[in-house]
């Protein structure tokens, strides 16, 4: 049999995974080792080498992506489809299954998935019917807490009884909610790898079915799975049904969502007899990338140990730039990318990368500018975002209430006891006495056609947008945006949401606030307010690029695990940004942060770039940022500071050059301009990048060639102009 196809393009280690024996493997490996590609081949060996039917192998992805692609890949491999491989993630397979057994499972044929939104509505009916108050009770508390003991595989019967208060609050939502979602066959996502597993446990047949018919099960992405996921696993593999699977402990990022690190060191204990192979070269990075990538992991303590390496050249060094602010960052990676196309490269092999959404919202601003096609990839796009749609319908309705389309979109949200019944009976209005649905509102207000709670509601709507509007045209734009915000307590709605994500939609309220105050209207006829919502339904509409486009990727550090990309940009390289501020309140977050970053640099492949700003407004704040601490765990060798650009990205700086007072805070010899080179007798040659103070207290920051960026006191330091 000819395995050249398979084994050609392998080395050895790789090799040796691809075509070990059939039984339980472990690849450890670090970023861009081949650690996917081990996976795809061995895949491909398994059929043609083994002889097993596609439909005897289990393959595990993160993401749905990820699996698409795997298909792909191991088409091309074999020249024709895998027709009837079981691919997917933990909770598309999970369903799979509850689908062919619903009856062992006991659910109904027809049960529903229901996602995080439905679930919230049914912890609150649960809490109702318990008469727990919600002020007290939060209930994303609540489901924060249902899915985190999902995660961990625990029922609300075994949760222990305590005397403590909370936990027996908790634990009895919990066991109401369980008994709602049976009665009306619902299943959320957690619900489904844990009635899976408990399916296998309760029926020892239909296990034997699958341990029969699977023949090998591959999990990519192992280090971040958690614990139902691998006791689900467990089960299933029993001891017949051998795995394979692939992970680096240094790219654990889900700890926050309940996955275990240890769930690698535990494999060769729980899992009979294994092998362990190590793949050490990486074939993704440039030795620089590499470098800084070893650097930076370095400094985390816990760690299992592995070597990279490569045969790449050493490429071009690690690019930082140090903005002034988040505006003049943006700019400056659109204009990097400006370049690069001109160079006869591709959009799409750029990657644009940050910690927070929120982040998103200026730099796509600075590419809706300059016409740089973009996609948003693992989530919306800023102006597509449910919480910045409804908080601009409120926007639009302070601005013109007859806005059909927004009365519709906020009229119960956030929830004010307006039923679905009352909204048909308005829109019945509207339609019979051809009026707008704010005219019909009030209308069947005066006309005495709501009744009791429902016209106390639709009353309360009407106030809020009135008093909103009240006033509205003297406040400055953002002034207003934040009272909308405020009074129409969407911030407190979107922020109860559980965990991450509520704080995320908080963030980008705060950040549609930073957008207007930064809002300068193109046509300076138009009040602020319309120019805004105009731009903003621009923005948001018509952009976007179209699949087919080559559009820059833009996306979370999270949601780029896996993939590479010749040029990467790492923006918001500050410290409270990056490493994130919450990450100082739990132990082990910074390792989990540092890990993220680390996950970050092994995504580029030719060249990478860093940029921070000096200040930044995010989440409504102005703040100065020191530069995150992971760019000093970097070696320094590895980095060349960007000097200055030219004017054009940075016409705020020369009008501080030319500005009267520079020339006074200056001496006459010395009144550099910003960008001009300049000698110091000890550091030598550099590049003046920016300038603060006045008179005696002057300060200019200069990067030398040799010392890198320096904060020097202009009446101090002996200049010379160049
Ligand atoms: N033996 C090889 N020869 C040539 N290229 C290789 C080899 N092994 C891997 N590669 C290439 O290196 C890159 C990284 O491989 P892959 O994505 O499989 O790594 P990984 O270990 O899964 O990375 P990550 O940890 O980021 O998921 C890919 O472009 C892949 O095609
Ligand atoms: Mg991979």
């Amino acid at each position: 049999m000819d395995v050249s196809h398979i084994l050609d393009s392998l080395n050895d280690e790789q090799r040796q995974a691809v075509a070990a024996p059939m039984r339980n493997l472990l690849v450890l490996a670090g970023a861009g080792s081949g650690k996917t590609r081990v996976l795809v081949h061995r895949i491909a060996w398994l059929m043609e080498i083994e002889r097993l039917t596609p439909t005897s192998i289990m393959a595990v992805t993160f993401t749905n992506k990820a699996a698409k692609e795997m298909r792909g890949r191991i088409e091309k491999l074999l020249d024709l489809p895998p027709r009837g491989l079981w691919f997917g993630t933990f909770h598309g397979i999970a369903h799979r299954l509850l689908r062919a057994h619903w009856r062992d499972a006991n659910l109904p044929e027809n049960f529903q998935i229901i996602d995080s939104d439905d679930q919230l509505r049914v912890i609150k009916r649960v809490m109702r019917d318990l008469q727990l108050d919600e002020t007290k009770w939060p209930p994303r508390q609540a489901q924060s807490f249902i899915n985190a003991q999902k995660d961990e595989g625990i029922r609300a019967e075994y949760i222990e009884a305590t005397s403590d208060l909370y936990m027996r609050t908790m634990a009895q939502v919990y066991k109401g909610y369980e008994e709602q979602c049976q009665r009306s066959g619902m299943v959320d996502f957690g619900e489904l790898l844990l009635r899976s597993h408990e399916v296998w446990l309760n029926n020892p047949q239909l296990l034997a079915h699958y341990q029969e018919r699977f023949r090998h099960i591959l999990v990519d992405e192992f280090q971040d799975t958690n614990t139902i996921q691998y006791a689900w696993l467990r089960v299933l593999a029993g001891n017949r049904i051998p795995l394979t699977v692939v992970g680096d402990d240094d790219q654990s990022i889900y700890g926050w969502r309940g996955a275990k690190i240890e769930n690698i060191q535990h494999f060769q204990n729980d899992f009979a007899d294994s092998m362990q192979v190590k793949l050490e070269r990486n074939y993704r990075s440039t030795s620089t990338i590499l470098d800084a990538a070893n650097g930076l992991i370095a400094n985390n303590g816990s760690r299992l140990g592995k070597q990279l390496w490569t045969e790449e050249n050493e490429g071009e060094p690690i690019d930082l730039y140090s903005a002034f602010n988040e505006q003049d960052e943006a700019n400056y990676v659109a204009d990097c990318i400006d370049d690069w196309v001109k160079k006869g490269n591709l959009r799409s092999d750029v990657a644009i990368l940050y910690r927070s959404n929120a982040q998103s919202r200026v730099i796509e601003d600075a590419f809706i500018r300059q016409q740089v096609p973009y996609r948003v990839y693992g989530g919306l796009r800023f102006y597509d975002r449910m919480e910045i749609r409804n908080a601009l319908a409120y926007i639009r309705l302070v601005h013109y209430r007859h806005d059909d389309a927004a009365v519709e979109r906020v009229i119960n949200v956030p929830p004010r006891g307006i039923g679905n019944k009352t909204i048909s009976d308005i829109r019945d209005h509207a339609r019979n006495e051809s009026v707008t649905l704010w005219q019909a509102c009030n209308e069947m207000i005066s006309l005495g056609s709501l009744r009791g709670r429902a016209a106390n509601a639709v009353q309360k709507f009407i106030d809020v947008i009135e008093d909103l509007a009240d006033g509205a045209t003297d406040l400055p734009l953002h002034t207003l945006v934040e009272k909308v915000i405020n009074e129409s307590m969407l911030k407190e709605f979107h922020g109860s949401e559980k965990g991450e994500k509520g704080q995320a939609r908080v963030e980008n309220l705060n950040e549609l606030i930073n957008a207007t105050r930064d809002f300068e209207a193109d046509d300076e006829e138009m009040e602020p307010l319309s120019a805004f919502i105009a731009q903003a339904a621009l923005d948001a509409g018509e952009n976007q690029a179209e699949e087919h486009e080559d559009s820059v990727q833009m996306m979370t550090l999270h949601s780029a695990k896996g993939l590479e990309y010749p040029l990467v940009f790492m923006v918001g390289m500050e410290e409270g940004l990056f490493p994130h501020s919450r990450s100082a309140e739990e132990p082990g977050r910074i390792e989990e942060e540092r890990r993220l970053c680390y996950v970050g640099i092994t995504r580029a492949m030719e060249k990478l770039v860093m940029t921070h700003a000096e200040t930044r407004r995010l989440y409504g704040q102005e703040k100065y940022h020191a530069v995150s601490p992971f760019i000093r765990e970097i070696p320094a060798s590895l980095i060349q500071e960007v000097r200055l650009k030219n004017t054009v990205t940075r016409p705020v700086s020369f009008q501080r050059a030319n500005d009267e007072s520079w020339a006074t805070a200056a001496s006459s010899e010395a009144a550099f301009q910003l960008g001009q080179l300049v000698s110091h007798p000890i550091f030598g040659e550099g590049t003046v990048l920016n300038y603060e103070g006045q008179g005696p207290h002057a300060r200019i920051q200069v990067n030398f060639l040799s010392e890198g960026s320096k904060w020097l006191v202009m009446s101090y330091a002996k200049l010379e102009a160049l």
